[in-house]
């Protein structure tokens, strides 16, 4: 829909939301948000390439067991989500630091653009085999910034 508050998300996937992830209360449960955010978040890594090392995707970019994992992640919750409805959920680049990508999620309506849940994610760029943190890759923020199709300072 145009006016949706993921318009401007390169990455948006959608889904129902299922039965069993509401809660006694009638609504989704707050843990699901964070499912949801990183169904985006895996899908906004493999836009960039950066999916690896683990068995679950091809360190195709960056070789030498490179990869991200995830530091921090919060969420609002703007308002309850109700059986039935099908959701999106988007992921966003706002800022590429010196060893961190810091992401911007929501959930909302596919149908009805209401905004559910916001949300953020910082992922750090780590040398899995040693467990040190190296600076992002040049290539992925190159492949973040053709997604993104901005430049993002460093
Ligand atoms: C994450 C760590 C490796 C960080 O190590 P260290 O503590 O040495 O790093 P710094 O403190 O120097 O910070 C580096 C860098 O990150 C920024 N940062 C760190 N923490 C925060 C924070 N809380 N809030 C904001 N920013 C933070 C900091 O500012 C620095 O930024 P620069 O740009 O200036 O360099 C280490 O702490 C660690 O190993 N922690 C445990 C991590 C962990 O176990 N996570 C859970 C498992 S991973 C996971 O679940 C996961 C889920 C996903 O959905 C993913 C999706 C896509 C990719 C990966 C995913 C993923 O791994």
């Amino acid at each position: 829909m145009p006016d949706s508050p993921l318009k401007d998300f390169p990455v948006v996937v959608a889904f129902p939301l299922h039965w069993g992830e509401m809660d006694a209360f009638g609504h989704a449960n707050n843990t699901r948000t964070f499912t949801w955010f990183e169904t985006a978040r895996i899908t906004y890594f493999a836009r960039i390439g950066l999916t690896g090392p683990s068995a679950a995707g091809n360190d195709r970019m960056t070789g030498g067991g490179i990869g991200p994992i995830l530091a921090a992640t919060n969420a609002d919750y703007l308002r309850p989500v109700l059986f039935p409805t099908r959701l999106v959920a988007g992921c966003r680049a706002t800022r590429i630091g010196t060893s961190s990508i810091t992401l911007e999620h929501a959930v909302a309506g596919e149908d009805d653009g209401v905004l559910y849940t916001r949300g953020s994610a910082v992922i750090v760029t780590l040398r899995y085999a040693t467990h040190e943190k190296i600076p992002v890759p040049a290539e992925i923020r190159e492949a973040i910034e053709a997604l993104e199709g901005r430049s993002f300072s460093a």
